[in-house]
Parts: structure tokens; sequence; C-alpha cells
């Protein structure tokens, strides 16, 4: 027999580990409470992950089988799980932070001290690092070549769930799955979506449909939600790579004109986005504390803690600001054009380290993923592989009447502004003190002046770059 160690791979279909071991002999799937790894989790990304966990385990049990919970340090369990179900090997899918290669060295050399055997499998990417790189070898920094090689390149087809013939089944430690309390975790307030791979199937199929055929022309819209929103499914594996991109080539080959197959190719590049940052993130494990850019001076960020209080709170008195980071509490999710506008109005207007934003991020997001997060923060601060240039500051003003012409994203999470009209929404700092009181008593005056800001911060970025 053999076990698969589920990880970030909370699905049976279209898993490639799993696929590989129930094809040389019967399967006992195994997850393992890992406390070095919790110690890095947040409530949120809990509440998902035990509702991925339930749904797969539901899986298994429904084919008679069972997914076996266990807790501790997987070197010391995996070894003892082999030993009691008397399994010769253990099969997984590699994961690419730096703490789970450290991990799955360590899970390595215990079960070669046992005589158990072990094969781990590249799954989480279409691309594995290393296997997109420039003609002289080197690992990407800039995304339009990384991505030109990635969309050019073979995909393999989707694999599918085991017959349940060759899965067997035992609960380990844990008959009910345990609570966020057992885990030493609060329950979350936040409105998680739905994690397991029928949500997200349902997902994808629902994007596939429609929205997939507008995704370019209206993904920047947070008012409409045309994203496929599949990004915690991602993370967390609750639906494999590979059945997401045939989904897309279906939706391609359906396609009722060229604008909409060039809109499914935009969404298909965002999944190379993912993993262009994983890529990165292995050749440059740094970046999670580092900036990728180096400025010669180095960045003299600000120290606020107040401002920074009000980011976190969305009480910024700048609307769009205000409800991102309300959605993100609300919602453990964020839209990614808001999410770029809360990011560059923290590092640019209020000049404040972009670590201040990856904590908070890592603490709220369902989606956290190290290598995104990562990237998305380095660029919204000028200082990631192809990031924003640091003279291109976001107007959190222009921002919203661009992109929520009618207020109804601002609305639906700042309650306050709800019976103000749009037009007065877009000038909230151009109105006096009184009218802001007579329009809306409950919710701030912004807390600074972007024209102010932009200059303060572009002399912040010369200096950096030892100009000034
Ligand atoms: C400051 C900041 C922080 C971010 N943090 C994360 C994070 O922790 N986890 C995360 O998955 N994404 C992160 N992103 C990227 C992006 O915002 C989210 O992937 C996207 O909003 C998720 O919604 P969706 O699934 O509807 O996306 P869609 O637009 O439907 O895109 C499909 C998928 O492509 C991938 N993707 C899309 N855009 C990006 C991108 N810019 N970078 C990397 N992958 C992308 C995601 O897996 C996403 O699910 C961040 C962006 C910024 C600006």
């Amino acid at each position: 027999m053999l076990v698969h160690w589920h990880r970030a791979d909370l699905r049976a279909t279209d898993n490639l580990g799993l696929s590989k071991a129930t094809g040389e002999d019967d399967v006992l799937p195994v997850f393992v409470f890992d406390d070095e790894v919790l110690a890095h989790a947040s409530p949120n990304r809990v509440a998902y992950m035990l509702d991925a966990l339930s749904s797969l385990r539901e899986w298994y049990r429904e084919r008679d089988a069972d997914l076996c919970l266990l807790r501790g340090d997987p070197s010391a369990v995996l070894p003892d799980c082999c030993a009691e179900h008397d399994a010769n090997g253990v099969f997984w899918n590699r994961g690419y932070s730096g703490l789970a290669s450290e991990r799955d060295e360590a899970v390595k050399a215990a079960l070669s001290d046992e005589g158990v055997g072990y094969a781990d499998f590249h799954d989480a990417l279409h691309h594995e690092p290393g296997s997109i790189t420039t003609n002289d070898g080197d690992p990407y920094s800039v995304y339009t070549y990384f991505w030109k090689k990635w969309r050019d390149r073979e995909k393999e087809p989707a694999y599918d769930a085991p017959d349940a013939d060759s899965l067997v089944g035992a609960p380990g430690e844990f008959d009910d799955l345990p609570t966020p309390d057992d885990l030493g975790f609060e329950e979350t307030d936040a409105n998680v979506e739905p994690a397991g791979h029928d949500a997200a199937r349902d997902r994808l199929d629902r994007f596939c449909e429609s929205a997939i055929y507008e995704y370019d022309e209206r993904r920047d819209y947070p008012w409409e939600a045309k994203t496929s929103k599949l990004s915690a499914h991602l993370k967390w594996g609750t639906v494999g790579v590979r059945e997401v991109y045939e989904a897309t080539e279906d939706a391609m080959a359906d396609a009722p004109d060229e604008d909409a197959r060039e809109s499914v190719e935009e969404f298909q590049a965002q999944l190379a986005w993912r993993e262009f940052y994983t890529h990165v993130l292995e050749f440059n494990p740094e970046v999670v504390t580092q900036n990728y850019k180096e400025y010669q001076e180095g960045i003299d960020w600000r120290e606020d803690d107040d401002e920074l209080q009000a980011w976190k709170d969305g009480e910024t008195g700048f609307p769009i600001v205000d409800a991102g980071m309300r959605q993100l509490r609300e919602e453990a999710w964020m839209h990614n054009r808001v999410r770029m506008v809360v990011a560059s109005f923290l590092t640019k207007d209020l000049m404040l380290d972009w670590r201040h934003g990856y904590d908070h991020f890592r603490e709220h997001l369902a989606d956290h993923d190290t290598a995104n997060d990562n990237g998305g923060w380095q660029w919204a601060a000028s200082t990631g592989t192809d990031a924003q240039p640091y003279f291109r500051i976001f107007n959190p003003w222009s921002q919203q009447e661009r992109y929520d012409e009618n207020a109804e994203y601002i609305t639906e999470y700042v309650p306050e502004l709800a019976g103000v009209d749009a037009e007065t929404i877009h000038e909230w700092h151009e109105l006096g003190v009184d009218e802001r009181g007579r329009l809306a008593p409950d919710y701030p005056a912004p807390i600074c002046d972007h024209g102010e800001r932009r200059e303060a911060a572009l002399a912040m970025f010369k200096r950096a770059r030892g100009e000034e």
C-alpha cells in the first residue's frame, strides 16, 4: 500500500501525485496538521482549509475510503502512519516555498531512515520553476517574455479522479474534523467563500460560460465582479491547474469571435502571472522580506501607526481604499484592481513600507500565497520584478471615478456613503468640513492630501535613487 500525503492539493480530481500512487497500488490519503505550518496561518485561512478538508473527506467517504487526519511533525507522523498501515511508500505533490522545501527534505530523510520509499511530483503549476528560462538559461525577471514562452509551451491534460476501488481509509486522530479552536485559532468573522472541488468546479463552469468572454474588458470594474474568484481554490489546490486550463481551452474553442478569443487569452495570461511569481520566489527566496529591486540609498519609508491603522480599518476617508479594505475584512478577498489601489495608497500616499501591507494581507486573505502576495506588493511599491515605475503613482480619486463610476462598489462596503450621490463621493476631498459632516457624519475626512503626498513620494524615491 502507498500513502498520498495531501498538502496544498486538497482535491482528488486532476491530482498528479494521487493518480501516480493509485496507478501503482492501493492508496491511503493522509493530511497532517503541521504546527510549524499552522504558525504562519490565520483564522480566515484555517477556516478555508477546514472547509476544503471537509469536502475532500466527504468525497473519500462517499467512496468507502477516508482521509486520514494526523497532527504533528510530518517527518515523525508519516513514518509512524506507514508502519501502522503497512505502507511502503509516500507520494506527494511539491510545494515551492522555502518552508515547504525544508519540510520535504526532513520528511524524505525520516522516511529513508525507516526504509520507506517516497516520490514527489510537480503538480501545482503547468511549468515547474526553472523550466522556462531566457535563452541563456537564466530565470526571467520580465513577465512579457515569460508569458510568451509559457503560452506557447504544450500543457498536460487533466488527470481523472482515481477509482474508488484503489482507495482505502482510516480516520487517523480525528473522526470529526478539528475546530479552529482545537488548532489554536479563533473562529473567523469573515464571510469566507465555500471551499472544495465542487465549489471550484461550479465557479469555473459559470465563469467559462460567459464572463470569460468579457474578461479583458470588464475585469477591472470591482462592482461587476466579472473575475473568476478562483484564487483561493488555486492556492489550496481545490482545483487542478490542468483542469482550469482545459476549461479555458474549451471556452476558446466555443468563443463567438476574435474579441472573445483574445479575452480568453487574457485570462490565461493571469494564470501565467501566478506561475511567473512562483518562479521569481523560487530563484529569489529573499524577496519574502527584502526588496527585489535595490535602490542605491535605500527607501526611507515613513512610520505612522495612526495612518497605518486607518488604512487597515478602512477609515482613511478615501472611499475606494476604504471599500477595498473593508471587503478584505468582510470576505477574506479583494478585487484585483482595488488590491492595486490600496497597495499604491499605502506605499505611495502614506509612504509606508510594503511589508506592513503584505503582513495585513497575509492575515486576512483566504487566497494568501507567498509568491503572488509578495509579487503584488513589490509591484505596487516599485521594488519588484517588472514593477510599476516609481514615478507612476495611482490617483485614488481618478481610480474610483474610472472603475466605480456610479460608486456601487464603494457604497456596498462603505454604508456611511450610501445616501451620497456618486459625483459627490468622487469629490469627497474637495468638500468643506461642514458639507462632509452634513452628508455623511460618520465617515472620516481624507487623512492626507493626495497631491502633496505624491510630490513627497516622488522625492522619497529620488533620494533612494541618489538623485537628490
Ligand atoms: C497587492 C496585491 C496582493 C496580491 N495578493 C495575492 C495573493 O496573496 N494571492 C493571489 O492568488 N493573488 C494575489 N494577488 C493577485 C490578484 O489580485 C488575485 O489573484 C486576484 O484578485 C484573485 O481574484 P480572481 O481569482 O477573481 O482573479 P482572476 O482575475 O479571475 O485571475 C485568475 C487567476 O489568475 C491568478 N492571478 C490573477 N492575477 C494575478 C496576479 N496579478 N498575480 C498573480 N496571480 C494572479 C490567480 O490565481 C487568479 O485566481 C495580489 C495582487 C496585488 C496587487
